[in-house]
């Protein structure tokens, strides 16, 4: 395609209907935003797109596993630089255990630098009497219940867009600055064994995790690379005035990608196939990914797969399954029977959070521990009566510790909620609970290891 065809396919979008998007009060600001958005810098670069795109290749032919995690909702507020930092380092603890149960690299995604918008179940939202828009996430309006809060606001693109510059410096600076050491990222990792009586069920796994450190410490194994670990970060790509706006051509080969971020995911909520999400998303070339719940049909599966990877390239395209512990083990078979019969290499990995949500009787959204780890369970169970790879996880974590899931290692129950419920959007796991999450999927890793080997 002559690169004038590549820039109208990438607008095609604009005739179908996109699900989700904002009703903007103001279109001459909005395109003043949009202009502004055009002129500025990536924030990502088409190589490191091309690197993850590689990464999720080996996912995709089970030579390595993903740990994509972070926030529901990010928001402005959170940006800073002690959010950021307890987030990375839950991440890096999780990979390091997950590293190690599964004896393959550990490809490591944020749900971070760029998750500020929201697709919602309903456009308004009552309390008392008062009926306002939804909240639909920082890059939109404000999650404060009050008319103007709630008005959607063009120019919270541009905080997007810094609040995302700004998470990606601190990152970026942290990952490859020796705050990933691996020896520290273990000693974290002790410090939860040891100091909480939920970490204690993980000490002969620790124990064997630093038995290998100190083996290759004494082989003189200990290369630089250890200190450094490699990092990217993905969001729903939801608001595709945003996301086109970012669009740049990479001038080595004349594709287009998606700036905003190393990989962008399409929602459950707007993966229509006649849909702008999947349309834009077929014209951009970073690594891309489907939710997949319940419903879906093993057709629809092979459909994405000739829209959005019509070459069948390993780590362009990953299914994110969500569909809830309940129903995982029924749904999910047939459309990885499918997809393999057919051909499809997609990656597939088990996001266990989106369908195991429920409503608290205080009116919380909660979700509950074992029905996560029942998820994963499931999803590992699948793979492994299909021969298939279970790809990896997708969850919604933070570093600290909030109260927003039930369950897990420290046993917060339904009445804990209000102590520390600060999510914008949906319940996430603390830091200890995505620890606890770790562990537990490592055992399930090294199950799998010995009964396929
Ligand atoms: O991830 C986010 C939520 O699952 C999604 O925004 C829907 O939430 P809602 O049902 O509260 O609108
Ligand atoms: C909205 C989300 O998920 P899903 O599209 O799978 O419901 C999400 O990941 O926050
Ligand atoms: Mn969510």
């Amino acid at each position: 395609m002559t690169n004038a065809a590549v820039e109208g396919a990438v607008d095609r979008w604009r005739s179908l209907p996109a699900a989700q998007q904002p009703e903007w009060p103001d279109e001459n600001r909005l395109r003043e935003v949009t202009a502004r958005l055009a002129a500025a810098p990536p924030l990502v670069f088409a190589e490191e797109c091309d690197r993850l795109r590689e990464r999720l290749g080996a996912v995709a032919r089970g030579e390595a596993f993903l740990l994509h995690g972070g926030d529901c909702a990010e928001t402005f507020d959170g940006v800073s630089a002690a959010a950021i930092e307890a987030k990375l380092r839950t991440l890096l603890q999780m990979a390091v255990v997950l590293t190690y149960a599964a004896a393959v690299p550990v490809v490591k995604i944020g749900r971070m630098a760029g998750q500020f918008a929201k697709p919602r179940s309903s456009p308004t939202e009552t309390r008392d009497g008062l009926t306002l828009p939804v909240y639909r996430g920082d890059a939109v309006n404000d999650v404060a219940f009050t008319p103007a809060g709630r008005r959607p606001d063009p120019g919270r693109l541009l905080r997007t867009y810094d609040a995302s510059a700004n998470t990606l410096n601190l990152v970026r600076a942290l990952t490859q600055g020796g705050y990933a050491d691996l020896h520290q990222v273990h000693a974290w990792n002790r410090g939860f064994v040891g100091s909480s009586p939920a970490g204690r069920r993980y000490e002969a796994l620790a124990d064997e995790i630093e038995r290998s450190l100190l083996f290759m410490r004494a082989c003189g194994a200990d290369p630089a690379g250890l200190r450094a670990t490699e990092f990217f970060a993905g969001h729903e790509g939801l608001l595709l005035d945003y996301e086109s706006a970012l669009v740049r051509t990479d001038p080595r080969t004349g594709r287009r990608y998606a700036t905003s971020g190393h990989l962008l995911w399409i929602g459950e909520r707007t993966r229509a196939l006649d849909g702008a999400h999947v349309e834009f998303f077929a014209g951009i070339h970073n690594p891309v990914a489907v939710k997949i719940g319940p419903d879906t049909e093993p057709d629809e599966i092979l459909a994405y797969a000739r829209r959005l990877d019509p070459r069948g390239e390993p780590g362009r395209l990953s299914f994110v399954v969500r569909m809830g512990a309940d129903r995982v083990r029924d749904r999910l078979p047939a459309l990885v029977e499918k997809a393999t019969a057919d051909g499809v290499r997609a990656a597939w990995v088990c996001d266990p959070m989106h369908g195991n949500t429920f409503t608290a009787p205080d009116g919380r959204k909660t979700r509950r521990f074992d029905d996560i780890l029942d998820e994963v369970c499931g999803f590992f169970e699948v793979h492994r009566a299909l021969g298939t790879h279970p790809g990896g996880i997708h969850v919604e974590l933070t570093g600290s510790d909030v109260t927003e899931c039930v369950g897990g290692g420290s046993e917060l129950g339904l009445h804990d909620l209000p102590l520390r419920y600060e999510t914008a959007c949906d319940p996430r796991l603390n830091h200890g609970q995505s620890l606890d999450l770790a562990f537990r999927t490592a055992e399930l890793l090294r199950t799998s290891r010995g009964s396929a080997g």
